[in-house]
Formats: structure tokens, sequence, C-alpha cells
């Protein structure tokens, strides 16, 4: 089947000069949850603003459920719901009335069936007839999640929908995320908030410097995050890992006094006791030894910090 959202060598230079997007493609299949994570600045909120038509990229193409953005601009943004950052409701406005004001926007006509049935998906029908103000924080971004459903779309933006929350209402809208996935809603995220990526995501992309770094299953990093890392501190330093510890996945340090040992803690075999046997009988010293677990975040900033090395 083809993915819902495909995004083909996107680029956008603003005027100025600066290039936010240096050709991002990629592929978000129906009924998936993509979390695009990235530093500040990455791209996140330019990305999503080409593809919802706010920002006109400059070469590449994407299209929505076969839509092209461009050439079929109108179709496109149907498919699409964005919900923004900010917190953009009247006050006193009443709940279901911005839902349906939403869906007008879209130039659909009136159905009450259809806004109740979002209004429940976001545990909000109870609260259909009150007003915005007397809210909690939690159900004002459910209300923005509704508006940006109530048009039927079939893809979902959000962005930073945890941005500057506190974490019950980070809880919150991560149950709220799971039901509309439950329902088949396809969603993509932006967030710099790994354990956000973490707790939500099908799968993770890393967005740096406008470029894609990395798109892989939530469980694919998660089972990178069963990596072990064992530290062997030398006595005498090592110019190089030498050959007869090829088969091992090592890697020296600068200044040749340490190792490192990454290893599989879901393998039925470390290697560890191997490893141990092979550098006592290469002659080699060793000082210390320390384990440490690789977690998400680490993999994020290893990531970036590659890359910055690369730029220097
Ligand atoms: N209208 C604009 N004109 C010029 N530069 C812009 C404009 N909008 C964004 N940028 C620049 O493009 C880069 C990417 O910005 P963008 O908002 O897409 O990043 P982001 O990943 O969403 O960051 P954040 O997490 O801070 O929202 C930034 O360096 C930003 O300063």
């Amino acid at each position: 089947m083809a993915a819902i959202l495909q995004i083909r060598d996107l680029k956008k230079t603003y005027d100025g000069g600066f290039q936010a997007l240096k050709g991002v493609t990629l592929d978000i299949e129906e009924g998936e949850i993509l979390a695009l994570l990235g530093p500040n600045g990455a791209g996140k909120t330019t990305l999503i603003s080409t593809i919802c038509g706010i920002t006109v990229p400059t070469s590449g193409s994407a299209s929505v459920s076969g839509h092209d953005i461009l050439r079929d601009f109108r179709q496109a943004r149907m498919e699409i719901g964005l919900v923004p950052q900010e917190i953009n409701l009247e006050p006193f406005s009443i709940v279901e009335d911005n839902l349906h004001f939403s869906r007008g926007l879209f130039g659909k006509p009136r159905d009450p069936a259809v806004v109740e049935k979002v209004l429940k998906q976001l545990s909000l029908w109870d609260k259909r007839r009150s007003r915005v103000h007397e809210l909690s924080g939690g159900m004002k971004r459910r209300v923005l999640i509704g508006k940006a459903l109530a048009h039927e779309p079939r893809v979902l933006f959000l962005d930073e929908p945890t941005a500057g929350v506190d974490v019950a209402l980070r809880k919150d809208m991560w149950e709220t995320v799971d039901q509309l996935k439950a329902d088949g809603v396809t969603i993509i995220l932006t967030t710099h908030y790994i354990e956000e990526a973490e707790a939500m995501a099908d799968r993770v992309a890393v967005i740096r410097k406008g470029e894609i770094l990395m798109v892989e299953p939530k469980a694919e990093l998660m089972r990178r995050l069963g990596r072990k890392e064992l530290r062997i501190d030398l006595r005498e330093p090592l110019a190089a890992v030498p050959e007869a510890l090829g088969a091992y996945d090592l890697a020296l340090a600068a200044d040749g006094l340490a190792l490192t040992y990454s290893y599989d803690t879901q393998a039925e075999r470390t290697g560890i006791a191997g490893l141990m046997r092979a550098l006592s009988d290469n002659g080699i010293v060793l000082k210390d030894i320390q384990t440490r677990q690789s977690s998400l975040e680490d993999i994020f900033v290893d990531l970036v910090a590659e890359e910055e090395g690369e730029d220097a």
C-alpha cells in the first residue's frame, strides 16, 4: 500500500538564504505514529508548515493520500489536521462550537455526529457546552486536537504537543494520542523530548539542521537501547585495537587508555568472558572495568554529536 504521506527531497531556503530543509525524504504509513525528534531549530516546524501549505518549498515534493501539496493543495490540506504549538482558543467560546467552526472553515457541511464522535474520542463530550476558560490545561489542548480533527482528516500533525507543560499534562496527552492511534489516526508529532518519542511513537525520525539523520522503528531503537557498554581502562596505552581482537566490537579511546566494548544484553552470550581471555592472551593489562547501559538519549546525542563533528 502506498504511504499516506510521501515526502521527496523537500528543500526550503528562506528569504535571506537560510536553508532550513536540505532534501527531506520520508514515507509515513497509514495508522502509524511517527515522532520527529530534533533539537531547536532543526527544521521540524518548517517541515510541517511546508506540508500544510503555510510555507512554500523551494524544491522537492510531498503528497498526502496521493494529493500533491502544491498542485492539489486544497485536497491535500483537507486530509491534514494541524495542532499548533500555542493554545489559540477564544476563552469565552463554547467547546463544541470550536469544532463546528473549524469544520466549516474547510467547507464541510455541519455534522453533529462527527463532532460528537471526536469529542467522545477526546473525552470532552461532558464538556461540550463548557466555555474554554473553564477547562483545565489538558482539556484545552484536547480542544485544539478536536478542532484539528473536526473536518475528518486522515493525518494529524501535533507540533510539540507538550512543550512547556507539566508532567501530569504530558501523560494526559500521551493517553490521548494512544486513544487516537487505537482509532486509526495517523499522527506525526514533533518533539525534542526523547521520552515523549519513546512513549508514543511507532517510528522515530531524527532531524538535525534540515536533514533526516535516521528513521527507525521504535522497537529497533529499544533493541539498541538494550545494548550495554563495557568500559575497560588499561594500564598501558594502545596505539590501535590489536588485530587478534578484531572479532569484538571494540572502540579505542583517543588517548589509547580505554577500550569500549558494546554488546547486546538480549543476546544469549555477551562475549565478555572470551574478550577477557583474549585481552589477557594478548598481554593487555586491565586497570578497571565499568558497565553502562546506553539510552535513547545517548543514541540521539551521539547521532547529533557525530554530525557536529563532521561539520567541524
Ligand atoms: N521565516 C523564517 N525566515 C528565516 N529563517 C527561518 C524562518 N523560520 C524558521 N527559520 C529558521 O529555520 C530553522 C529551522 O526552524 P524551525 O522552526 O523549523 O525549527 P524547529 O526544529 O521547529 O525548532 P523548534 O524546536 O525550536 O521549534 C531555524 O534556524 C530558524 O531560525
